[in-house]
């Protein structure tokens, strides 16, 4: 296995089309299509690009994805890609204030991620990304039509809060938290690893999911 080094965490260099609209009517073959309450959505989904296998480490605020994501990564000797390195200012700003963001902010954050493993990783990557409820996983998937597993770090809300009072240097902040666990939905799609257990224990269960895609 490859070991990864530090270069291997994938930031955006900037100018990426989003690859997302609002639209009505039906989605062609290559779109997927979403549909959020009374809004529909399209993330394109370009069937000329490669196949990445993606492991995509879930959760809310605090629950390690960025900690465990870069460690696992490592393990298994693929890029990591910081979920939260593809948002927009706006959308910093907002959460910087505690806002919460909709899953219509959301959506062209998803794209951008996207497009940017789909360019930039070679066969199998690992992402850090939140992606709290079906719409945002859809959106995952379609984005990223290769294999696709997501795991739930597991984390009590009590712990969640202490993590997120003691980390500094990150726009997310314990004041997001409520909302977070609001926009969690049951989950029942994704595997669940304990996030309360050591860093490296943690990365080693993580690292064998992206072994297993
Ligand atoms: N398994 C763990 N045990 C104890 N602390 C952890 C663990 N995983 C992460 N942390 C700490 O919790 C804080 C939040 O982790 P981070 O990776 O930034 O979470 P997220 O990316 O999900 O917001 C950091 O200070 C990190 O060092
Ligand atoms: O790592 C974190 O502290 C959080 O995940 C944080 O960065 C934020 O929650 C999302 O990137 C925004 O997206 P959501 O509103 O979908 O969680």
């Amino acid at each position: 296995m490859r070991q990864a080094s530090h270069s291997d965490c994938h930031r955006p260099a900037g100018g990426l089309e989003t690859g997302f609209r609002k639209r009505q009517g039906a989605a062609t073959t290559t779109e997927g299509l979403l549909r959020d309450d009374r809004t529909i959505y399209v993330v394109e989904n370009d069937p000329e690009r490669s196949l990445v296998k993606t492991l995509v480490v879930i959760g809310p605020s605090g629950c390690g994805k960025t900690t465990i994501g870069t460690r696992a990564a490592e393990i298994a000797g693929v890029p990591f890609f910081e979920g939260d390195a593809y948002h927009s200012e706006a959308a910093v700003e907002k959460m910087s204030e505690g806002g919460a963001l909709t899953n219509e902010e959301r959506l062209p954050w998803i794209a951008r991620i996207g497009k940017a493993i789909a360019a930039e990783a070679p066969d199998k990557a690992v992402l850090a990304c939140s992606a709290l409820n079906l719409t945002i996983r859809a959106a995952l998937r379609t984005a990223l039509p290769g294999e696709i597993g997501f795991v739930l770090l597991d984390v009590p809300p009590e712990e969640l809060r202490r993590r997120l009072t003691q980390r500094q240097h990150h726009f997310a902040g314990a004041a997001m938290l409520e909302s977070q666990i609001a926009a969690m939905d049951k989950m029942t799609d994704v595997d669940r690893v304990d996030g309360t257990k050591p860093p490296k224990a943690v990365a080693k269960r993580v690292a064998r999911l992206v072994d297993d895609l």
